[in-house]
């Protein structure tokens, strides 16, 4: 398990309300969790507890491996440019300074926010100041990844490599636990959800990407097809020396996002429903 919560109880302040009261969780690696609940709960209080800001006042938190947090408030006013800030943080989570700069550089290029790299953070819109947040996360490439809104202020295309991101994570092994007002956010994708109310977690059914619903096809040829690829495709080789990518639909635009932005570049044949793709299903 990455997560374990046993009896876990939260309150601010002595003699405060218990804001989380018997918080019971076990949560294994490789999925991704949605946390949803009305204003005020304490969905942002059980993300702080896992990411290990805010001490549990009762009960036992175990978490294994490393972690990383977009909180609902990002500090916007560091004396810090975007590409500083981020390579002093993944100095901080102990990457060496050659992998901090690419990893930098790397977030600030897919968030679309390369040419603010030299700007100080202060300065930044609030939608680029909350790429700046979601990458310091991303960038750890940590074991468990919290993101607490981290959709909010986002431009399409950021949300769309959020989501890639968050995929991705999950297709390493990662646990991923989010919170969002929107109920469609990650749909397909989520592996399990839980409602905070009255301060304890209730398991909610979520729209999974079933073994037996509908897959894509796609076909790529590459020089090396990266390790791990979101949605954990199917991977068959075929005579022509291209492969057979094959995914759970809900994953297919995630993936191919992923397949177009690799480097070595992956050249994309073919997109269609496994049914009718080339090649045919095995
Ligand atoms: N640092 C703090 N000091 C005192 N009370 C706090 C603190 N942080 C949160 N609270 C209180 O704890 C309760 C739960 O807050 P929390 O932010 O966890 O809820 P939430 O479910 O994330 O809400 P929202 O959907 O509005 O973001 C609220 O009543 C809030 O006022």
């Amino acid at each position: 398990m990455t997560v374990r919560l046993a009896g876990v109880g939260k309150r601010y302040g002595r003699g405060g309300r218990w804001i989380l009261r018997d918080v019971a969780l076990a949560l294994p690696p490789g999925g991704i969790v949605r946390v949803e609940g009305a204003n005020g709960t304490g969905k942002s209080t059980l993300l702080k507890v896992l990411a290990g800001v805010e001490r549990a006042d009762r009960g036992t938190v175990e978490v294994a491996g490393r972690r990383a947090y977009v909180p609902e408030r990002f500090p916007p006013a560091l004396p810090f440019t975007a590409r500083d800030y981020l390579r002093q943080l993944a100095r901080v989570r102990g990457l060496s300074a050659g992998q901090g700069r690419r990893r930098a550089d790397h977030w600030l290029e897919r968030f679309g926010i390369a040419g603010y790299a030299d700007t100080p953070i202060g300065r930044l819109s609030k939608g680029t100041c909350q790429k700046v947040a979601v990458a310091q996360a991303l960038l750890a490439e940590a074991d468990l990844l919290l993101l607490d809104e981290a959709w909010t202020g986002l431009d399409r295309a950021a949300r769309g490599e959020l989501d890639a991101a968050v995929a991705e994570r999950a297709a390493a092994g990662g646990l991923v636990v989010f919170v969002d007002h929107d109920p469609g956010r990650l749909a397909g994708l989520t592996t399990a959800g839980h409602l905070v109310k009255d301060g304890t977690l209730h398991g909610i059914p979520v729209a999974a990407a079933g073994p037996d619903g509908p897959r894509t096809a796609i076909v790529v040829r590459a020089e090396r097809l990266p390790e791990h690829l979101p949605g954990n495709p199917g991977r068959t080789p075929l005579a022509d020396g291209a492969v057979r990518l094959e995914v759970a639909a809900a994953h297919s635009d995630t993936l191919l996002r992923r397949l177009l932005g690799s480097v070595p570049p992956v050249h994309v044949h073919s997109v269609a429903p496994a049914e009718h793709a080339e090649g045919g299903r095995p």
